[in-house]
């Protein structure tokens, strides 16, 4: 049966070679892994639009500005999704876990000891070719 595949704004938000990464919750799917904040485009809603609420949702930012990084599409078997990933270095506020999830600014370089969904790996690897 085909699957329809879950569109996701990302947002890799950065800062002096780190970045800020919040744990999903445990009854999330991928749930107790470490994720770039985000979440569901929705129906009526740009990219950035979802991105900008998303961020504002779940980390208390309000992005001023983002560059596309990567797009990438990955099938979990129950769950297809593709991650529409953002870099975000001009932003207002203070990134924090603001509905509760544990959170961390990690540097780029310690990125590859982190436990992220496999859908992560790419993200990754964009990440540290653009930032060192
Ligand atoms: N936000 C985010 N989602 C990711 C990442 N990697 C990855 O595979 N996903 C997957 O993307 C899907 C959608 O993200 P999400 O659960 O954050 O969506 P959401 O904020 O709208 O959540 P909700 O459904 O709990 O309201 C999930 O299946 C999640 O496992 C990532 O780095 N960040
Ligand atoms: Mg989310």
């Amino acid at each position: 049966m085909s699957q329809t595949i879950v569109h996701v704004a990302v947002g890799v938000i950065t800062r002096e070679n780190k970045i800020f990464l919040a744990k999903r919750n445990a009854k999330q799917h991928q749930g107790g892994k470490w994720e770039f904040p985000g979440g569901k485009v929705e129906a009526g809603e740009t990219v950035l639009e979802a991105l900008q609420r998303e961020l504002n949702e779940e980390c208390g930012i309000n992005p001023n500005s983002s560059q596309e990084l990567i797009v990438v599409e990955h099938d979990y078997g129950d769950k297809k999704v593709k991650l529409d990933t953002h870099i975000i270095q001009d932003f207002d506020g203070e990134a924090h876990g603001k509905e509760g999830q544990e959170v961390a600014w990690v540097e780029v370089t310690e990125l590859d000891n982190i436990d992220f969904p496999a859908a992560n790996i790419a993200i990754v690897d964009a990440v540290k070719a653009k930032i060192s």
